[in-house]
């Protein structure tokens, strides 16, 4: 999809259309963009609907509309503020180190690693353990049914109608929906809801406290009890804001300004389970995704891994443990986590819904018309970014960052609609790269090929993507 929108952009330019399920405007005007993402974003508030979630995740934020979004994304936004990821510390510090003795002896016994698997472990122990409360261990015990089952939610295959008639056919959406499918998998959702359910009540009879997503969401139902009424009645709640967190995006972008008022109402026991599953679904693969591409860049540029381990090294000594506030002040880190995401954008492409006429410039969008959002093809644009295959993280240095222009590098999205669990997903990519940069040299072995991707909307490795582990004295 990411290739297919960058020969669209070159043959019609920057504001192009087509139809699928209706008319699809694609954007890679980054003016447009700004108004579209951010200052009118009450037109442009929701993302198109094919109504194939199902009945539990048609309450997850990434789908519900309107007022109800906003409400349930107010609720989840303070789970991610900085405070809350300190207080996860030591939840990815043990992943963290369960992952370096596993890797301990991968390099012991001489192995070469395929990063594209293995950090879909990784990801999974950290949302099981932070989001989930559970601790998985996917790394010793790959078979959980816990495992097995999130493993078949994200098996976007041609297996899985409902994806062919949404990537294929979009304007069959109807017909699929009167055919009972769903996006996500019924039977390995049904198991992971049952486990939720069972966790959550566990926690509730117990009144055991863990410091994680869950355990905010649980607290959050609590406050619930008193004011029970069901979701709809707050769609008619009036105005309400989101905070500026929300907004911010790893380039400094203009914030939509929004006016302070906040609904009272807690999330209900199925809104709480949407999220947690919605969480696992959007923070699992795209994070695993972005710490294999990365991996895989560092091994072919080795110049650039070392200047990155030794600028981590300065921060974080031998002995220190790495940590949230540590991890925050290696900027060339930073540099190489966003040009790895400018090249390999987990998510291919964002959509916006227009609610009503809108015009722009001299062009009218009709109300129901579709806005492709081309991240991939934005961050292609050999106008925007010369040399756009390249690896060179230094387009983001102090120096150069003043020359991107805005709304041009999207990989979170951008506005009050942005990826909720950017700095989360920040975080960890952080963590495990520091815990492996300071102990292992990454390097490519004979194994090791340029990565063909497969693009249904998520950018993956197609094939295993094999690297070699040494340890350094
Ligand atoms: C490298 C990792 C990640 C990338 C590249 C990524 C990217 C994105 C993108 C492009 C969007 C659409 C934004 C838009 O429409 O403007 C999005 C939405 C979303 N992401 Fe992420 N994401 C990542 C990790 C995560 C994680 C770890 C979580 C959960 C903890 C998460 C939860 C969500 C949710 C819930 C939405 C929908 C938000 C809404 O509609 O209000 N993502 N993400």
């Amino acid at each position: 999809m990411g290739k297919f929108d960058v020969g669209l952009i070159k043959k019609f330019g920057r504001v192009c259309g087509y139809y699928d399920t209706g008319p699809i405007l694609l954007v890679s005007d980054p003016e447009m963009l700004k108004d579209i993402m951010v200052k009118d974003f009450s037109v442009f508030a929701n993302r198109r609907d094919f109504d194939l979630n199902g009945p539990i995740m048609d309450l997850s934020v990434s789908v519900l509309r309107d007022q109800h979004w906003k409400h349930v994304r107010n609720v989840l936004v303070p789970a991610f503020s900085s405070g809350k990821m300190r207080q996860m510390e030591h939840l990815i510090t043990d992943c963290c180190e369960t992952m370096v003795a596993h890797l301990d002896k991968v390099v012991k016994d001489g192995e070469d690693l395929d990063v594209k698997e293995y950090f879909k472990r990784i990801t999974m122990d950290v949302i099981s353990s932070t989001f989930f409360g559970t601790k998985t261990d996917t790394q010793s015990n790959p078979n959980s049914p816990f495992v097995k089952n999130a493993l078949k939610i994200f098996d976007i295959s041609i297996f899985n109608p409902a994806f062919l008639v949404v990537f294929l056919a979009p304007r069959f959406a109807p017909f699929a929906k009167k055919m009972k499918m769903q996006l996500t998998p019924r039977r390995p959702l049904e198991h992971i809801v049952l486990v939720m359910k069972e966790i959550l009540e566990m926690r509730k009879s117990s009144g055991q406290v863990r410091r994680d997503f869950l355990q905010m969401m649980v607290k959050a139902m609590d406050q619930n009890d008193s004011t029970k009424r069901p979701a709809k009645d707050y769609e008619e709640d009036g105005p309400d804001v989101l905070s500026d967190a929300l907004s911010v995006g790893p380039s400094s972008q203009p914030q939509a300004n929004h006016q302070e008022h906040r609904i009272n109402r807690a999330l209900t026991p199925d809104e709480v389970m949407a999220q947690s599953v919605v969480f696992l679904l959007a923070g699992f693969e795209t994070t695993a995704n972005t710490l294999t591409f990365m991996t895989y860049l560092l091994s072919i540029h080795p110049e650039i891994q070392e200047r990155l381990r030794k600028e981590i090294q300065q921060v974080i000594g031998r002995d220190v443990q790495p940590t949230y506030d540590l991890i925050a002040q290696i900027p060339y880190l930073d540099q190489c986590i966003n040009e790895t995401l400018r090249l390999y954008p987990p998510a291919t492409r964002a959509e916006r819904e227009c609610s009503e006429d809108w015009t722009w410039k001299n062009l009218t969008i009709e109300k129901g018309t579709t806005i492709g959002i081309p991240i991939y093809g934005l961050h292609h644009d050999p106008e925007f970014w010369p040399e756009p295959d390249c690896y060179n993280p230094d387009r983001f240095s102090e120096e150069n960052k003043h020359k991107i222009i805005p709304f041009t590098f999207l990989p979170f999205g951008q506005g009050p609609r942005n990826c909720v669990g950017m700095r989360f997903a920040i975080y960890e990519i952080k963590m495990v790269m520091v815990s492996i940069l300071l102990k292992y040299r990454i390097v490519s072995s004979p194994r090791t090929v340029t990565p063909v991707l497969k693009d249904w909307g998520l950018v993956t490795p197609k094939d295993p993507l094999w690297v070699k582990l040494e340890e350094f004295s």
